[in-house]
């Protein structure tokens, strides 16, 4: 059954250590007053219809920080900190037309996690979950704590609602993406949250591609929380805490920490590098290209109609073999990619610009493509894909070392597009790409994004209108 009660009171049961059925603490004042000071009255929803499936206490909770983000927006200087003070800090709200984390400006830090739904929870279990984990991501992105209590603001007899290890960081441009697994909508043939005919056809496992030596403990997962911020620390917090709040409901699966992004999706942030030394970005669709976006990244009147405004996020983690790598000469570094290392320019104009276009028609002095047929920049690019594009969002990744000695290093792929068949149609491409020698796929994972949470509401809730 859905828990009727205010999002701050079921964390603090939910959370504890005795689970659901323990006692909720003792009804305490708000955290601290001056930290929630910034948070605009719950007025800001009045004239809403509650929806379904959350409760109207619940609602109240969720638009007031909500709005908070809203307030500041994208690129504002006002953060509201759980310290209490006002700071210089990068928010982005929680609540759009679109979940922030795609095309925000890429963050530096990465906690990527996939969850599984526990035995025996229902559809009002799914549903609650997904309003608390609405409530404590809004009240996060806001730069503060998941609940008014928060770390310190509770009961000193029970555990506090907010771990605390962010108190007093500011926002950090922190983003939190939810994401629905194929597993999620049906599994073993049984369609245990009611919502099996709504999966998109598309919505399935990926299937195999050469090269990869996939570990199903690092694949897949009912549902996905990607937590990227400007702070290790915050994105940590936010997928510690969401682990937290889904106690009893979803267990972690699997998480992922990445760093240093492998991506832009601004023209004025510089184009990063990654563990291979080359840049990485370069060709990627751009938050202001509304008309790629619209054809390449959100989903259409085409699909599902719950997932109208939202995408498919394909997660990848791919192994790279650096000392390896590492012993290749620089010409041949260059040749594989199709980009000089310097500048990144295409090899078709190796003294040109990062932005120069590719000419993939243009001969070197040997009379061989300039470009080679192998390398990963043309197998890559449109013009061999039917002009499919992808939206990438990756980080850099090292996982200590190996028993042999190496790094145990790579880049955690991410990308974002309207139709899983386009993310297969570029990795098939890849197949015979000369970079294959220096990785091996080791994870892997497809979910369906929904669009943003409307004001109010929370994150996934047409699909359950
Ligand atoms: C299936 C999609 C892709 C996977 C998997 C992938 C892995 C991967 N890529 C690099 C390094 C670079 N990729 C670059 C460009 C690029 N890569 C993809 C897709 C996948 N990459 C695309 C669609 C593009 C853009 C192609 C174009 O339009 O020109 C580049 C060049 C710079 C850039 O444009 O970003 C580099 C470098 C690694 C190391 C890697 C796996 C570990
Ligand atoms: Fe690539």
């Amino acid at each position: 059954m859905t828990d009727p009660r205010h999002p701050d009171e079921r964390l603090a049961t939910a959370s504890g250590p005795q689970g659901p059925t323990a006692p909720g603490p003792t009804p305490t004042p708000a955290r601290s007053a001056s930290a929630d000071a910034g948070a605009p009255a719950a007025s800001a929803g009045v004239g809403q219809a509650p929806r379904r499936g959350l409760s109207r206490r619940g609602m109240l909770g969720l638009v007031g920080a909500g709005a908070v983000g809203a307030g500041a927006g994208i690129g504002g200087t006002l953060g509201v900190t759980r310290a209490g003070a006002v700071e210089q800090a990068r928010t982005h709200p929680f609540s759009g037309t679109h979940q922030a984390g795609i095309t925000t400006p890429v963050q530096d830090h990465l906690h990527f996690a996939a969850f599984d739904m526990m035995a025996r929870t229902d559809r009002d279990d799914l549903i609650s979950l997904l309003q608390d984990w609405s409530y404590a991501a809004a009240r996060m992105v806001a730069g503060l704590e998941v609940s008014v209590k928060g770390a310190v603001g509770g009961s000193p007899q029970a555990p506090p609602d907010d771990t605390g290890e962010a108190l007093g960081l500011p926002a950090a441009g922190l983003t939190i993406t939810f994401g629905f697994g194929p597993t999620l909508f049906e599994a073993d043939g049984v369609d245990r949250y009611g919502i099996a005919a709504q999966r998109p056809a598309g919505l399935v496992r990926l299937p195999a591609f050469l090269g990869e030596d996939l570990q199903p403990a690092l694949s897949d997962g009912d549902l996905c929380v990607q937590a990227c911020a400007d702070d290790p620390q915050v994105a940590v917090h936010a997928i510690r805490n969401l682990s937290r709040i889904a106690f009893g409901r979803a267990r972690l699966r699997w998480s992922q920490l990445g760093f240093g992004r492998t991506s832009r999706t601004t023209a004025d942030q510089q184009t990063p590098r990654n563990l291979f030394g080359y840049k990485d970005g370069t060709a990627n669709i751009l938050a202001d290209d509304t008309a790629a976006l619209d054809a390449h990244v959100w989903v259409g009147a085409d699909d599902q109609p719950w997932l109208r405004g939202g995408s498919y996020l394909v997660a990848r983690k791919i192994a790279m073999i650096i000392e390896s790598w590492d012993r290749v000469r620089l010409e041949e570094q260059d040749r594989i990619i199709g980009r000089t290392k310097g500048e990144g320019a295409p090899l078709s104009a190796p003294a040109g610009r990062e932005g120069d276009p590719p000419d993939f028609a243009a001969l070197g002095a040997s009379g061989k493509p300039a470009i080679d047929v192998a390398s990963h920049v043309r197998l890559a690019h449109p013009d061999q894909n039917g002009g499919i594009q992808l939206l990438r969002r990756g980080y850099n990744y090292v996982d200590g070392n190996t028993a042999l000695g190496k790094l145990d290093a790579g880049l955690f792929f991410l990308s974002y597009q309207r139709r899983p068949e386009d993310f297969i149609a570029v990795q098939r491409s890849l197949s015979t790409d000369a970079m294959n020698e220096y990785l091996k796929h080791l994870g892997s994972g497809l979910w369906a994004i929904p669009p943003g949470a409307a004001q109010g509401s929370f994150v996934g809730a047409p699909l359950f209108a």
